[in-house]
């Protein structure tokens, strides 16, 4: 891939993620540029020979490419610190949860090429997954770049309806979160069955990356046939099942990712 001059607005852990997992690629450290207010994170990207600055407006009008890495939350206040940057030859990629296209074409009238997208931390370990979403104004060079940048450090895909974006960001974004949380929950249970801390996190954390690649290794298979091939008939994975059974896993599973897109679809109402 081009090494276009990449500025980060916002330092913080899902930006670290992406640069990390870029650097481990190959992308060189002279062109990535920082802006984050806080001086510890900045160090940290600053010994990789990264540029750093407080400077939100600086990284962005040095950059080719702009990456927008903040909270929602603030997101009309750092646009407003660049709203005298001129983003006609720019590209602006978001990883902003909920903000929409059109609220950026509102905050940063000039720039035209946005990409929004919705990765998630595994990108630290080129493991990521994310979601992109252009409007068909934005040029096929400026949505490839945007693609292989997320590429290496992970896989992707394009959704056709920006509406779509709340739906990825339950099944990217904050998916590793339901991931660990089941695996925290594992560790702890065989903990309190006397398991040792490094066996029962051995245990967990290969059987994760077991049932991941056997997903990922038979795409053709169903998930579900997989998790029926390992449960015999009257036997102990059966037993544990039907206790996720009579508490309505799936059921309470759904309902979680609903929640994640309904408050990204308020978030993206209030910011
Ligand atoms: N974490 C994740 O897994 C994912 C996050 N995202 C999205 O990525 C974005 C960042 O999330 P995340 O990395 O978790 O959040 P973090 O809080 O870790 O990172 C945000 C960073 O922005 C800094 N910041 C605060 N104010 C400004 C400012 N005015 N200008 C520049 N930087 C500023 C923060 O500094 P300080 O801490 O000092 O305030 C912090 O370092 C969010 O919009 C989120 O929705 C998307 C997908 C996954
Ligand atoms: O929790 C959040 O809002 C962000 C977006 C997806 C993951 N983290």
């Amino acid at each position: 891939m081009q090494h276009k001059l990449i500025g980060f607005i916002g330092g913080g852990n899902m930006a670290k993620a992406i640069i990390f997992g870029l650097l481990k690629k190959g992308y060189p450290a002279n062109r990535i540029i920082v802006s984050d207010p806080d001086r510890e994170k900045l160090a940290i990207y600053a010994e990789q020979g990264i540029e750093i600055t407080e400077n939100n407006k600086k990284a962005a009008e040095c950059a080719e490419v702009v990456l927008l890495a903040v909270k929602p939350q603030i997101i009309a206040t750092v646009c407003e610190q660049l709203s005298a940057v001129d983003f006609s030859n720019k590209l602006l990629i978001s990883i902003v949860a909920a903000i929409s296209v059109d609220r950026f074409s509102f905050l940063l009238p000039t720039a035209k090429n946005i990409v929004r997208v919705m990765p998630n931390t595994p990108a630290l370990v080129s493991s990521g997954m994310a979601g992109l979403f252009a409007k068909a104004n934005v040029t096929v060079e400026m949505k490839n770049f945007a693609q292989d940048l997320l590429n290496s450090v992970g896989e992707s895909c394009w959704v056709d309806d920006e509406e779509k974006m709340h739906a990825v960001t339950a099944g990217s974004g904050s998916s590793p979160a339901y991931f660990f949380l089941l695996m925290e929950s594992m560790q702890k249970a065989l903990l309190d069955m006397g398991l040792d801390f490094e066996t029962a996190r051995l245990l967990v954390q290969q059987s994760a990356l077991g049932a991941a690649k056997m997903v990922i290794e038979n795409p053709r298979t169903e998930i579900s046939l997989l998790r029926q091939n390992v449960t015999s008939k009257g036997g102990t994975t059966a037993a544990a099942l039907e206790v996720f059974d009579q508490a309505q896993l799936s059921e309470t599973i759904k309902q979680a990712m609903s929640a994640c897109v309904a408050r990204s679809q308020q978030m993206e109402k209030l910011f």
